[in-house]
């Protein structure tokens, strides 16, 4: 991830938690994580009721809190506002340096207030996060608004949030990825990622330790004498080899998936848009046409769509819509999400499964009957985490519970529900009761965080291991799919059969009986052939599998692990006037949901809880809407392609950067207008599964790292500037004649506060002498986009910049790296103007006006009475005399002046000779439509 280097934009970024709970957008999206902005919270908080009869009584009738002044704290939280969370990310070093502003400079300011006469509580730091690098807050609102520290300590975090420094995230969502217990080098999937704050995590944990390792890697490539060329096309050179998934089956949820993730800058990042309960195989690359290999992932999230009662707190319209259907209707698409998790995970892999929800019929009825579907504790194993995230208060899992039926009657067995509860129209299942005596489930494992225990949202999380390969029962045979189920002690298979077999022969060794590793290792064949499931075409019809993509022999080609469920109903799909329960809903994983017109025009999902459990039915294949975009293409450019030698040459790159993974994004596979990279493994996902005939829908991958720009007439300038999000990626390739060095706070000061400081040339002056350390290298830069890398104090004594004799404040404590551009009269920090704020005000705390002395003349600004329209009617004056006609007339007055900058500067690079840039450095595309999107 190139963060941390100033590669990074956040342009609107937006935290994490931008639109949460105040989004009123109730049609589509699924699940009430603490991250879905399903609620309308326009209502104010207070105003909400906070009673719901059934919920209440319920989770009562349950004990899940003792009865007493626990359980009066329990929902008392619930109907308490949620306090202010928020972590800091991007790599360690990133990290730490921001939150540096927090404790030294934000602290000792708010310590002086005294509100009332009391001091103010500060930001808490969450003992449980590493490193400290999570906070909540609980002063309120009308505190942080009266007193300027406040004020300022606001300010500094909507700066951060918005260029992806701080994230505003629920405490309890922090957790799952947590225990996940990713490494660097693992394939990480994360099914239902929407709006990605939890991706963003996996993401930062994905790269952990990569800066460091990649300037080890750095410092031993200059060191060796001799380097092969081929080297560098396989070689990572410390950057992270693992790879995320990140997915979500509403295609406008993942567009914020993808706005989310994006901004982390990682090459190791793709964003899919599928259906969980049935996600597609990823196929890889294979010497043996005959032979595909298809993609195992090593850790899997399931934060799956779910009733969300535990987030009250932040969505309080959950008091009003609290019904049992909606958990009875959520039931079927968790298990299947769980499901198929478990079936594309690697035997010794983790799977967490959590959910906001303090349901056990949305929790540990999901969990066991997912195990039971995958066969049993033989196969999966739950983890004990009671050692992991010390200091987090927590409760074990249940391991018995009750059911309450959408009538409210309150079922103790399944036995008594299905006396009492009507066949046709119950939802309720065997598998929604606690397992069975002999099925012994450790579920205390599973872990439930209450509100009460540290001021937090409700959750649910359980972190499972798959122990070897399975093979999933069909859902009609198993305790979530038929009302006749009864538990058998699972058959032992594989290896567990052989064990067992060997334990039962005297303990005499495997030798003896003639039962060696091979043997093994052909079980182990077995079983994996057995998980390629037969498709008759009759299956594959009712699953909606495309005729091509079933073989003549009755396999189905090149999915190897999809369940062969054979489910014999199509799904009940009811058009519904009435409003979705709760907006909640899943989206297409439950065949059993009915679709659902609500007043908002547009189509939601919701459970269906009159559709029978009996028989299972297929999930329907998502289907796109029509104004959605159709997939993007990525393409892989050739590393002869005459543009990438171009850059290579123009930017001095070392041969051994890799070359092979550059890739444009249309359709005819040409570099137009953007270059972009990614890692290895994407890249050969990418190659193996597009095109694949059976429409894998990819809608992200790549790091922008070249954008191009017009040079006409100026022979030798590169056509191909590098962009921020690249940067951190390729600046350690770059040769020294497209390097730029300085140290001084007051040399990136300038930098940042004037848009374009003039480096020389105009009416015979030399500029370039008030640029000071940096004056007379530029001056002899050749134009055209180069690397700025600011050193810290420490860096820059080591390589000779600074002095024993100069004073250490006059430098920085950590480095950063930059891109600017030299054009014939001026110097341009390629940066959008919040960061450059943000920017200022974290290393200078400053929050100052950027300079840009080209636009005074064309743009005379007023204050006071009047001048706003003043303003607006020059800023579209300025605009029509630069020839911006679009939509000038309905723009606000902020769009028009950064277009005029942003067409001066074209114009003034113009006029100079140079090429077109931005003012604030922003590709002339803008808004990061990839290229290729068509609609
Ligand atoms: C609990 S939210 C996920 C929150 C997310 N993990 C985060 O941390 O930001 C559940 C998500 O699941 C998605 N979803 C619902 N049904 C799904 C399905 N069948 N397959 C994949 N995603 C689904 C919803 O669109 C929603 O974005």
């Amino acid at each position: 991830m190139s963060r941390g280097r100033g590669g990074k934009r956040g342009r609107g970024g937006g935290g994490g938690n931008r639109g949460r709970g105040g989004n009123s957008n109730r049609s589509r999206g699924g699940g009430g994580s603490s991250d879905k902005p399903n609620y309308d919270n326009r209502q104010s908080f207070d105003q909400v009721p906070k009673q719901n009869e059934k919920f209440e009584r319920y989770y009562n009738s349950l004990d899940l809190v003792p009865a007493g002044p626990e359980r009066e704290a329990f929902w008392a939280a619930l109907r308490r506002e949620l306090p202010n969370a928020f972590r800091f990310c991007g790599s360690k070093g990133n990290a730490l340096s921001v939150r540096k502003n927090l404790t030294e400079r934000f602290f000792p300011m708010i310590e002086q207030i005294k509100h009332n006469g009391e001091p103010v509580e500060l930001p808490k730091s969450m003992p449980w996060y590493p490193e400290g690098l999570a906070y909540s807050m609980t002063t309120p609102k009308n505190v942080v608004r009266k007193y300027e520290p406040f004020k300022e300590f606001q300010k500094f975090l909507v700066s951060e949030t918005g260029v992806g420094n701080i994230s505003r995230q629920e405490q309890v969502s922090m957790i799952p990825p947590l225990l996940l217990d990713v490494q660097p080098h693992h394939t990480v999937l994360d099914l239902c990622a929407a709006p990605g704050s939890k991706s963003a995590q996996l993401v930062e944990l994905i790269h952990a330790g990569e800066e460091e390792r990649v300037e080890m890697a750095l410092k031993s490539v200059q060191n060796e004498e001799t380097q092969t060329v081929d080297a560098g096309e396989e070689d990572e050179y410390g950057r992270s080899t693992g790879l995320l998934v990140a997915n979500d089956v509403n295609y406008q949820r993942a567009q914020m998936l993808v706005h989310q993730v994006k901004r982390l800058n990682s090459p190791n990042l793709v964003v899919t848009n599928h259906d969980a309960t049935m996600f597609p195989s990823i196929e890889l690359p294979s010497n043996n046409p005959r032979q595909p290999k298809y993609l195992k992932f090593d850790r899997i999230l399931a934060d799956v769509p779910c009733s969300g009662d535990g987030t009250t707190r932040k969505n309080p319209n959950i008091w009003k819509d609290w019904s049992p259907q909606n958990a009875l209707g959520l039931y079927i698409t968790q298990v299947r999400i769980l499901v198929r998790s478990l079936q594309m995970l690697k035997a010794g892999g983790r799977v967490v499964y959590s959910t906001c929800s303090l349901n056990p019929l949305e929790n540990e009825a999901v969990v066991s009957s997912a195990i039971e579907r995958c066969g049993g504790m033989q196969k999966i194993d739950i983890i004990d985490c009671s050692d992991q995230l010390p200091g987090l208060k927590r409760v074990p899992g249940r391991t018995d519970w009750s059911i309450m039926a959408r009538s409210g009657s309150i079922y103790e067995s399944w036995a008594e529900a299905r006396q009492f509860e009507p066949a046709e129209t119950s939802r309720i299942v065997p598998g929604m009761f606690p397992p069975e005596e002999g099925e012994k489930m450790p579920l205390e494992r599973c872990i439930r965080v209450f509100p009460h225990q540290q001021d937090t949202g409700g959750f649910f999380i359980t972190v499972l291991e798959k122990k070897s390969e399975l093979k999933a029962k069909p859902e009609p045979e198993s305790k979530c799919g038929s009302r006749d189920w009864v538990f058998r002690e699972p058959q032992l298979t594989g290896e567990a059969a052989i064990m067992a077999e060997l334990a039962t022969n005297g303990g005499k060794s495997e030798e003896e009986h003639g039962l060696g590793l091979k043997s093994l290792e052909k079980l182990s064949e077995e079983q994996h052939a057995d998980e390629k499931p037969v498709l008759d075409e009759a299956t594959a019809l009712i699953q909606g599998v495309p005729a091509e993509e079933v073989m003549a022999n009755g396999k189905r080609k090149a999915e190897d692990e999809l369940d062969a469920d054979v489910e014999p109903k199509k799904p009940k799909v009811e058009i519904d006037v009435q409003p979705a329960t709760n907006g909640h809903s899943t989206e297409l994983g439950a065949a059993t949901f009915s679709t659902t017109t609500n007043g908002d025009s547009a189509t939601s999902i919701k459970p269906d809880n009159n559709a029978l459990p009996t028989t299972s039915l297929p999930a329907p294949r998502p289907r796109r809407n029509q104004n959605d975009p159709i997939e993007e293409s990525f393409k892989y450019l050739p590393p002869t392609h005459p543009e990438l030698l171009s850059i290579a040459q123009f930017y001095a790159l070392s041969p051994l950067f890799p070359t092979s993974r550059f890739l444009v994004r249309n359709p005819a596979g040409d570099p137009v207008k953007g270059i972009y990279y990614s890692s290895r493994l994407v890249r050969d996902i990418l190659n193996a599964n597009t095109n694949r005939g059976q429409g894998f829908k990819f809608v992200h991958a790549g790091v922008k790292m070249f954008m191009k720009q017009d040079v006409q007439g100026q022979e030798g300038v590169c056509r191909w500037r590098i962009q921020s999000e690249g940067l951190g990626i390729l600046e350690g390739w770059v040769g020294e004649s497209r390097v730029v060095k300085l140290w001084k706070r007051g040399t990136l000061r300038r930098l940042l506060v004037e848009m374009f400081p003039k480096v020389g040339g105009e009416d015979g002056q030399e500029g370039w002498r008030g640029l000071g350390e940096i004056g007379e290298r530029v001056s002899q830069l050749s134009m055209g986009c180069c690397v700025l890398r600011v050193l810290s104090h420490k860096a820059a004594l080591a390589a000779g910049l600074a002095t024993e004799a100069d004073d250490a404040k006059d430098g920085l404590e950590e480095g950063l790296t930059l891109p600017l551009w030299r054009s014939m009269h001026s110097l341009n920090l390629m940066l959008p103007k919040e960061e450059r704020k943000a920017m200022l005000l974290r290393i200078f705390n400053e929050d100052v006006e950027l300079i840009n002395n080209t636009i005074k003349a064309d743009f005379p600004k007023r204050e006071g009475p009047g001048a706003a329209a003043f303003n607006e009617r020059n800023a579209k004056a300025a605009a029509a005399r630069l020839g911006i006609t679009d939509d000038a007339a309905g723009a606000d007055v902020e769009e028009v002046q950064a277009e005029v900058e942003a067409e001066r500067d074209v114009m003034e690079n113009e006029a100079e000779g140079g090429v077109p840039v931005h003012a604030d450095g922003e590709d002339a595309e803008m808004g990061d439509v990839a290229e290729g999107t068509s609609t």
